[in-house]
C-alpha cells in the first residue's frame, strides 16, 4: 500500500488502520462481498479508505493517471461512497447533458451544512425545488442583462483604480491585486460597498475580513475525511469541522451587520425605496409572501456567501494563470498588444463593448481556461438513481467527477495540446465556446448546474486581461526566464499557482487614464 496522502494525520492514519484491519478481518469471516452492479472498470478498492490512498495532493493529476490506465468512464471509491470519474468529451456528454437530470444532486458536505446555513446558497444546495426556484432568481434577478449592464461602472472604476495601484509599483505580486479587485466590484456589486477596504461600522476591520474570506475559501476547498468517511466525522480528525464552525459564527455577525443596514434603508426610505445592489433584491425576494419555497433570512445570507465565494477567486485565478502563461509565450502576448494598439488605441482604457472587437483576447482567454480551468473536477454531482451506460451500472448515490482539465490536455481531442496557442480558437466560428455547449472544454461546467455567474466571470476575466495588457508593457523580473517560469498548482476550492506570479509593469498609457476617484 502506498503511504496515505497528505490529507491523512498521524491519529488519523491509526484510527484508519484500525479500522482497515477490523473491517478486512470481518469481511474475510463473511466471504467475498456479492457485487450487485456491473461498476465501470477502476483500482481495487480498500476497505473503509476505498481508493483514497491513490489520491493525491493535486486530486486532477491522479484521476488523469489512472483514467490512462482504466478509461475514461472510471470507478474509484473515496471513502465508503462509490465515484465515477468522466474524462473524456463523451463521457462528460453523458452526465452533463444526455442524463444530466440523473446526476443534477450535489453530495451532501460538512462545508454545505457549517458553512453556507445547511446549503441554503445554490453551490451546496441539493437538487428540489428550493434550489430550482434559486436557480430561476438568480436568472431573472441578480444576473439579467439590464441589472449586468446597470453595473458596468462599478466594474469599470474598479479596474481602474487596479491600474492606478499599479503604476505605481515597479515589480507586483498580480495576485492580491487580481482578488482584491473582483472582491471589489462583488462587494460593490453585491453589499453595496467595499465593506473590506471601508470597514465603517463592520464589526471586523478590513485585516480580519480578509482572513476570514480566506479561510472560508480555504474550507470550502478542503477534503474532509468526515464528508467521505462519516462514522469518522464525530472525530473531526483533521480540526476542519471546528474551524468552519468558528468562520461560520464570525461571518453571520458581518452579514448580520449587512442586512440590518439594508433593512433600515429600507424601512427609512419606505415608498421611496429603490434595490440599489443584490442584497436589496434579496431582501424584496424574501419579503414576497407568493414565493414556491419562502426565503428565509439564512437563505439570502447563503446567497450572499455564493455571490462572494463564486465571483471572487475564480476570476482572479483564471487572470493570474493567463498573465502566466502570455508571460512564457513572448509571441502570444506581442500579438494581444498589437490587437489592443490596432482596436483602442494608446489614448484611452478597454471598456466591455470593446470585448467583441477583441477576438484574439478572447481566444487567449479560452486557451486559458483550456489548460487551467478554476475547477478542473468542475464541483461533486450526485447521483439520484441508478444509471446504465455502455453496459456499466452507476448506482445511486454515487460521486460523479468530470476532469475537465484532463480533457483540456487530452491529444486525442487537441492537436499539441500542451502548447499555449490561441490561434487554434481563431476562423472558422472560433472553434469550441466555453459556454457549455461544447464538452471538449467546460471551464463552467454544463447543464442544469452550469455556472450561473458565467457572463459576470467572462466580462471580469476580459476587462482585467486587457486593461492589463493595454496599460502596462509587462516582463518577469531580473534573473526569471520565461522557459523556467513555474507553472505549478495548489487544490483547493480553485487551482490557482503554488508560487503567485510576480512580474514587472512599466505604464505606457498618458498619465491621465490612471487617474482615478473611486467612491
Ligand atoms: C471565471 C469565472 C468563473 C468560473 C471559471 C466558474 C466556474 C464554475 C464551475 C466550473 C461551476 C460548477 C459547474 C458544474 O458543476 O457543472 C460553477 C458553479 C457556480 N458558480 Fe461559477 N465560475 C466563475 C464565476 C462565477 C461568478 C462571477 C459567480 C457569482 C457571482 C459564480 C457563482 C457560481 C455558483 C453559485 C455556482 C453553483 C451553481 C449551482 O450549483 O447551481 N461563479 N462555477
Amino acid at each position: 500500500m502506498e503511504p496515505l496522502p497528505p490529507w491523512a494525520s498521524s491519529s488519523l492514519a491509526a484510527v484508519l488502520a484500525t479500522a482497515l484491519l477490523l473491517v478486512t478481518v470481518l469481511r474475510r469471516r463473511r466471504g467475498a462481498a456479492t457485487r450487485k452492479y456491473n461498476l465501470p472498470p477502476g483500482p481495487r478498492p480498500w476497505p473503509v479508505i476505498g481508493n483514497l490512498d491513490l489520491i493525491g495532493p493535486l486530486p486532477h493529476h491522479s484521476a488523469r493517471k489512472l483514467s490512462a490506465r482504466h478509461g475514461p468512464l472510471m470507478s474509484l471509491r473515496l471513502g465508503s461512497f462509490p465515484a465515477v470519474v468522466a474524462s473524456s468529451p463523451d463521457t462528460a456528454r453523458f452526465f452533463l447533458k444526455t442524463r444530466d437530470l440523473a446526476f443534477v444532486d450535489r453530495p451532501r458536505t460538512a462545508a454545505g451544512r457549517y458553512t453556507t446555513y445547511k446549503c441554503s446558497g445554490l453551490f451546496h444546495s441539493p437538487y428540489g425545488a428550493y434550489w430550482r426556484q434559486g436557480r430561476k432568481l438568480w436568472q431573472a434577478e441578480l444576473f439579467n442583462a439590464r441589472r449586468l449592464a446597470s453595473l458596468e461602472h462599478v466594474r469599470g472604476e474598479e479596474v481602474r483604480s487596479m491600474l492606478s495601484d499599479l503604476r505605481a509599483a515597479a515589480a507586483v505580486a498580480l495576485r492580491e491585486r487580481l482578488f482584491m479587485v473582483n472582491l471589489n466590484v462583488i462587494s460593490r456589486m453585491v453589499l453595496g460597498r467595499k465593506y473590506i477596504v471601508d470597514g465603517a461600522g463592520s464589526p471586523f476591520t478590513p485585516e480580519e475580513f480578509r482572513w476570514l474570506i480566506d479561510e472560508h475559501f480555504f474550507l470550502n476547498g478542503v477534503l474532509n475525511i468526515g464528508d467521505v468517511i462519516p462514522w469518522l466525522s464525530w472525530l473531526d480528525p483533521q480540526g476542519y469541522v471546528k474551524r468552519m464552525k468558528r468562520s461560520a459564527k464570525m461571518f453571520d455577525r458581518f452579514l448580520e451587520h449587512v442586512l440590518d443596514e439594508h433593512n433600515e434603508r429600507r424601512r427609512r426610505e419606505g415608498e421611496e425605496f429603490v434595490a440599489m445592489d443584490m442584497v436589496d433584491v434579496l431582501l424584496e425576494l424574501a419579503d414576497d409572501p407568493n414565493r414556491e419555497v419562502p426565503i428565509h433570512r439564512d437563505g439570502v445570507k447563503g446567497f450572499t456567501l455564493d455571490l462572494i465565494g463564486g465571483g471572487t477567486d475564480t476570476s482572479a485565478v483564471t487572470v493570474e494563470w493567463a498573465m502566466s502563461e502570455l508571460l512564457r509565450n513572448p509571441d502570444v502576448l506581442a500579438k494581444a498588444t498589437e490587437e489592443l494598439d490596432r482596436v483602442i488605441g494608446r489614448d484611452r482604457l478597454v471598456a466591455e463593448e470593446d470585448i467583441p472587437n477583441l477576438p484574439y483576447m478572447e481566444a487567449v482567454v479560452k486557451e486559458t481556461m483550456r489548460l487551467h480551468p478554476v475547477a478542473p473536477l468542475l464541483t461533486p454531482r450526485l447521483s439520484r438513481e441508478d444509471v446504465s451506460v455502455g453496459g456499466y451500472d452507476i448506482p445511486a448515490g454515487t460521486r460523479v467527477l468530470i476532469n475537465i482539465w484532463a480533457i483540456g490536455r487530452d491529444p486525442a481531442v487537441w492537436e499539441a495540446p500542451m502548447e499555449f496557442r490561441p490561434e487554434r480558437f481563431l476562423g472558422g466560428g472560433g472553434g469550441a465556446d466555453v459556454k457549455g455547449q461544447d464538452f471538449e472544454l467546460l471551464p463552467f461546467g454544463s447543464g442544469r448546474r452550469i455556472c450561473p455567474g458565467i457572463g459576470l466571470g467572462l466580462k471580469m476575466v476580459h476587462m482585467i486581461l486587457a486593461n492589463l495588457l493595454h496599460a502596462f508593457a509587462w516582463r518577469l523580473p531580473d534573473g526569471v526566464a520565461a522557459e523556467e517560469l513555474s507553472m505549478e498548482e495548489t487544490f483547493g476550492l480553485t487551482v490557482p499557482r503554488r508560487v503567485p506570479l510576480e512580474a514587472v509593469a512599466e505604464p505606457k498609457l498618458p498619465a491621465h487614464l490612471y487617474a482615478v476617484a473611486v467612491p
